[in-house]
C-alpha cells in the first residue's frame, strides 16, 4: 500500500506507520468485532447492497486523516453499515448525518448511537431522498454556503449515481470522499480527453470538481473480502457553472450526454437530434476544433464553449466565449 496520505490539498504528509504486530492486532480486533456483530444481528452480508464492511482500523485512520476531518466538521455518510467509519469520524470530533438503506443495520445503528447526539440517522435508500437539499440544510442548522463533507464507503454498483446526485450539491458540500473499486477510482479521477475511459461522467466530474486518487486499499481490509482492491478518492468541489454564462447546468449536462450517445459517431452526428449538422460544424470550426471531432476528445472547457456557442446561435443571441 502507498504509505502517503494527503492531508491538505497541496501538502503530503507521511501516514503514521504502525509496526507489523500493532497492525495485526488492530486489524484482527476490528475484523472480529465486525464478524461478531454480524453474527449477533444474524446478518448474511447482501451482495445486492454491496455489503463489504471495513475490518481495518488502519484504513479507517487513513480515511479520516486524508479527508482531513476536524473537530466541528459536518460529515454526510451514505451506507454506514455497522457504523465503523461513523465511529472513526466521531472520534475526530465531527458531527455525522448517516443514511442507511438496510432495515436491520439501521436498527443496529439506532441502538448503537442512541446516546450520541453527534449522530443523526436516516433510514432510506439515498436515491429516494428527493428533498436531500432540505435535509442537508437542516443538518447544518440553516447555515448558508458549502460546509459539509461527504465521506463514505459505498457499494461499487452505485458509484456513478452517487456522484451524479452529490456533485451538483455544490452549494452545500465542499468535497465528496469515496472508497471505490480501484479500477473505477482510477477511471473516474484520471481519465483525460482522448483516453478510452473518458466519458460523459468524466465531463460531469471535472465540471463540478477536482478529482484525485488518494490511496489504494487492499481487498483484505473488508469482510467479506471482495474480489478486487479498493481506493480512496477525493472530489473537491469547484464548480465551473459561471462559465456557462447563465445557461442552466442541467441543460449543459444533457448536452454532454447527447454528445456521448454513440462512441463511434462524430459530435455532429450525435448532436443531430438537437441542432442542424451545419450549425454544429460551424460552431466547432469557429472554436478551433475539427468538424469531425468526437466527444471523447473535448475537454470540459471545450464542451462549455461549444454549448454556449450552439445555444446562443440556436436562440439568435450572441455568445460571449
Ligand atoms: C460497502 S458497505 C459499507 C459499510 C460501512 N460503511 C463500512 O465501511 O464498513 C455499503 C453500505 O451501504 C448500504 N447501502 C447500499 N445501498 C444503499 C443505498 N442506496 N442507500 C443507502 N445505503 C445503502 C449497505 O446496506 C451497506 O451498509
Amino acid at each position: 500500500m502507498n504509505n502517503t496520505v494527503f492531508i491538505r490539498r497541496s501538502v503530503r504528509l507521511p501516514v503514521p506507520k504502525l509496526n507489523a504486530s500493532a497492525h495485526l492486532r488492530v486489524h484482527a480486533s476490528l475484523a472480529s468485532t465486525v464478524q461478531k456483530e454480524l453474527r449477533l444481528l444474524e446478518i448474511v452480508p447482501k451482495r445486492s447492497l454491496g455489503q463489504n464492511f471495513v475490518t481495518s482500523e488502519e484504513v479507517l485512520h487513513q480515511i479520516v486523516a486524508s479527508a482531513d476531518i476536524q473537530k466541528g466538521d459536518k460529515i454526510l455518510e451514505i451506507g454506514p453499515g455497522l457504523g465503523s467509519l461513523t465511529e472513526a469520524v466521531l472520534r475526530c470530533g465531527a458531527t455525522v448525518l448517516a443514511i442507511e438503506k438496510d432495515d436491520v443495520l439501521h436498527g443496529h445503528l439506532k441502538q448503537k448511537f442512541s446516546q450520541e447526539p453527534a449522530v443523526s440517522l436516516i433510514h432510506s435508500d439515498v436515491f429516494l431522498l428527493k428533498n436531500i437539499r432540505d435535509i442537508l440544510y437542516d443538518f447544518v442548522g440553516g447555515e448558508e454556503g458549502p460546509s459539509i463533507k461527504m465521506v463514505a464507503n459505498i457499494p461499487y454498483n452505485i458509484t456513478s449515481d452517487v456522484l451524479k446526485m452529490m456533485l451538483p450539491l455544490k452549494d452545500q458540500l465542499t468535497a465528496v470522499h469515496l472508497l471505490l473499486e480501484d479500477g473505477a477510482a482510477r477511471r473516474l479521477t484520471e481519465a483525460r480527453p482522448g483516453d478510452k475511459d473518458y466519458r460523459a461522467i468524466s465531463v460531469l466530474i471535472n465540471f463540478y470538481s477536482n478529482p484525485r486518487y488518494l490511496f489504494k486499499v487492499n481487498r483484505g481490509a473488508f469482510y467479506p473480502e471482495p474480489s478486487i482492491d479498493s481506493a480512496f478518492t477525493e472530489f473537491a468541489l469547484c464548480p465551473k457553472s459561471d462559465q456557462l454564462h447563465g445557461l442552466g447546468e442541467q441543460g449543459f449536462l444533457n448536452f454532454v450526454g447527447s454528445a456521448f450517445v454513440s462512441k463511434r459517431k462524430t459530435l455532429v452526428n450525435n448532436l443531430k437530434t438537437r441542432y442542424p449538422a451545419a450549425l454544429v460544424e460551424e460552431g466547432l470550426i469557429k472554436l478551433g476544433m475539427a468538424s469531425t471531432a468526437r466527444a471523447e476528445t473535448l475537454s470540459v472547457q471545450d464542451f462549455m464553449r461549444l454549448f454556449v456557442c450552439l445555444t446562443s446561435e440556436a436562440n439568435g443571441t450572441s455568445a460571449v466565449l
